[in-house]
């Protein structure tokens, strides 16, 4: 028989719970001596998704920096997967799948390749169908065949983000995937979050877009100089509309 827990045992069970696929607590992220932020504290379930909102230069880049592993926390704990994170490890890096602001291009491979290489990289078995499929779905088969320096901002927005959907996930870590979309590629993300979600996908995102949040948040954090309770998307929608990007 389980012996009951003490307060002590209780706190460390909570904070490696299986349950979160992530889970912040006072989580205190910056880059010289003092945070850019308040801190966040969050968990993030398989299946559902949580947007961080905030205006621009808020600190919800940061965060999501921190949780990838890219930035030491300067307090509090983040834990992904029920441990703390380490992108060093296997592990971490299969179950992780994230799409930052940031153009990192192999300028010698296509549009196809890059997916290609992506998917057979984390072992993908039918790469080839998977990579046919997001280049359909994410309006890129015209240019299978493009290098990334002959595709528009926005056509390397859809690389990127179709990059993350061509090799397996446990988290998807977004920061604003809205960007350069136009409206229906805008909602064709949406309703593949949805998709993810309903797999069990963890989906963790910065966004400026209400009905981004609408369509997909399960909760949402408001990051910014105050420690935020955690909104609920009608009210992280009001936030966003009320407060300019
Ligand atoms: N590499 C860096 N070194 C030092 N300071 C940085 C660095 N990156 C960001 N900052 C600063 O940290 C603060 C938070 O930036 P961050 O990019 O996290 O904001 P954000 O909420 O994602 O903004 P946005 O909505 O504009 O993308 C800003 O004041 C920014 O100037």
């Amino acid at each position: 028989m389980t012996a009951p827990c003490t307060g002590a045992a209780r706190a460390y069970a909570d904070l490696v719970a299986p349950t979160d696929t992530v889970r912040a607590r006072t989580l205190e992220v910056g880059y010289g001596a003092a945070p850019v932020c308040a801190p966040v504290s969050f968990a993030l379930r398989p299946g559902k998704a949580v947007a961080l909102v905030g205006p621009n230069g808020s600190g919800k880049s940061t965060v999501l920096r921190a949780v990838l592993g890219l930035l030491a926390p300067m307090s509090g704990t983040v834990t992904v997967l029920g441990e703390p994170v380490d992108e060093r490890r296997a592990t971490f890096r299969r179950a992780v799948a994230s799409v930052l602001d940031d153009d990192a291009w192999f300028p010698a491979l296509t549009v196809a390749e890059h997916l290609d290489l992506v998917a057979r990289g984390h072992g993908v078995a039918e790469a080839d169908a998977v990579v046919d499929e997001l280049l359909e779905d994410f309006g890129l088969w015209d240019e299978a065949a493009s290098l990334p320096t002959a595709l528009s901002s926005g056509q390397r927005r859809r690389l990127l983000l179709a990059s993350a959907f061509a090799r397996p996930r446990a988290l998807l870590v977004l920061d604003e995937p809205e960007q350069r979309l136009d409206s229906s590629m805008k909602e064709a993300l949406a309703e593949r979050l949805l998709a993810e979600k309903a797999s069990g996908v963890a989906v963790l995102m910065a966004t400026h877009d209400p009905d981004l949040v609408s369509a997909v948040a399960d909760r949402a954090v408001l990051v910014g100089e105050e420690e935020s309770p955690v909104l609920s998307p009608t009210q992280a929608v009001a936030a966003l509309r009320s407060t300019p990007a």
